[in-house]
Order: C-alpha cells, then structure tokens, then sequence
C-alpha cells in the first residue's frame, strides 16, 4: 500500500471519451493508477421505486453524493483504502455491493463533473477536461445506452434534450475553465502520450512499472466500469 503522490481528474460531456482516456491510462501505466468513476457515487436512491428513479434528473450536481466522494478522496489521499459504492445504470441505482480500493500512486477521477466541485478541485493535482462535438457524443451515447445500460432509442432522446443537454450547458461545459488541460476529440494518440508521460514522470522511483508496450486505442465495450 502507498500514499498516492498524483490525483488527476477527467471532466467532460457524457460520450466525450473521458473513460477510454482514464482506461488507456491505466492500462498502458499499470497497476500504479487506480480509475475512480464518479458514476459510483450517485445518490443512493433505494427509498424510491424503479419509475421514480427513472425521472430523476442525473445530469444535475445534486444528483450525486459529493461528501461521500469527499471523503474517500481523501482517504485514499492519505494512503488509506475505501469502500467504493458500485452503480448500476440499468435500475437507475447503486448495487449493495462495495469494492475495496487500495491507495495507488496515481488516482484518475472521471466523470462528468468530476470538475465541479471546488474541495475536490483542490485535491486534484491536474485537472484535464475531454472535449467533443454534442453530435458525436450523442450518436456515441445512443449507441452506448442502447447497447449496454438497457435503455430505448426513444428515451435516450428525451432524456438528452430535456437533462443532458441543458445541465451540460449549465454545469458541465463550465468546468472547461477549471482545466489546466483540455484534450480535444476525445482520446487523440498525441494527446494521450503526452498525458501517460506526465503520469509517468510523477510515479516515485519505487513504483510498480508496467512492461506492457504502449495500448493501441481501442473503442471497445465499456460495460465493465
Ligand atoms: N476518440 C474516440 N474515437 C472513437 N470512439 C471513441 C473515442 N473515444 C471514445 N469512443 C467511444 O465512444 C463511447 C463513449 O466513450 P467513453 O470513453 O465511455 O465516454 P465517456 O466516459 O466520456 O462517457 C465508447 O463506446 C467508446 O468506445
Ligand atoms: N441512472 C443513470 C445515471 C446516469 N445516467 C447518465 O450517465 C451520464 C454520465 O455517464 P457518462 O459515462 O456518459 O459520462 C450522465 O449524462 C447521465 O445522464 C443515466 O442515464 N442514468
């Protein structure tokens, strides 16, 4: 177990490719990275039945659980393991299960206000934000909603023109200002061999190191997050 010496946050739109930048990261650095989704900290809304959950609003900052985030950053900060909830975007909840994190050298929060929230701004080290064009993410959350997180054509439109859109243009494209790196069209080759070379430069001296060569980007199933 180690104190993690290096916290990155990833923002960005929904479908902007903030988890194939955070997976190829941990993939191609190894096992000195740990991936802290910000999907796993949703509210936990057991209290309300299936069709209430499906009419909340998942693209507002309230939506997620911000001191329970808090703290377990904090934590791992300090070279102490967690408990992190698991979510499951096909009941619209969190699972009873919780996994345990060990503190890494390096944390990579992802999601899309992974920027939003001014204390965990402040524990992050480097703050990155993944901008892609509204079209080519929704074409890419369509396919992706459709396939993996149980939902229909008819409700992924809805849901994006009456929460994604505006609470993107509210709350999340805002956050593009708190970035000190903004990687354009998603996951670029350059733009991630510039971003594993810093995360390199940063594992202390004793950290684990893999000799796996450099990952080819793959756009592959993401369902296991
Ligand atoms: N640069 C890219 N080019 C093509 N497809 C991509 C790219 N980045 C991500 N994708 C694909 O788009 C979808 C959404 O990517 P993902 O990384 O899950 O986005 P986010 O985490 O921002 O919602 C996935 O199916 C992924 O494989
Ligand atoms: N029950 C839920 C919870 C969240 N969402 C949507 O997920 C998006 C964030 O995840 P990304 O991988 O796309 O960044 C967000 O835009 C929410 O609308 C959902 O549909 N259902």
């Amino acid at each position: 177990m180690s104190t993690p010496s290096f916290a990155i946050g990833i923002a960005g739109g929904t479908g902007a490719g903030k988890t194939t930048v955070a997976r190829t990261v941990a993939d191609t650095v190894g096992e000195a990275v740990t991936r802290i989704p910000l999907d796993n900290y949703y509210e936990d809304l057991s209290h309300l039945a299936f069709e209430e959950r499906e009419e909340i609003n998942y693209d507002h900052p309230d939506a997620f659980e911000w001191e329970l985030l808090r703290e377990q950053l904090e934590t791992l900060l300090s070279g102490r393991s967690i408990e992190m909830p698991q979510y499951d975007f096909e009941v619209h909840n969190r699972t009873d299960e919780r996994v345990t994190v060990e503190p890494s050298d390096i944390i990579v929060l992802e999601g899309i206000l992974a920027l939003h929230d001014e204390v965990i701004r402040e524990l992050l080290d480097l703050r990155v934000y993944v901008m892609t064009d509204a079209d080519v993410r929704i074409l890419r959350r369509i396919e992706r909603d459709v396939i993996e997180r149980g939902r229909d054509l008819e409700g992924v439109i809805d849901q994006y023109l009456e929460t994604v859109k505006p609470m993107h243009e509210r709350f999340v494209a805002p956050t593009k200002k708190q970035a000190d790196v903004i990687i354009p069209e998603g996951a670029n080759r350059m733009a991630l061999d510039l971003l594993i070379e810093k995360v390199q430069a940063e594992l202390p001296d004793d950290s684990p190191r893999s000799d796996a060569p450099d990952r080819e980007l793959s756009f592959t199933d993401q369902s296991t997050d």
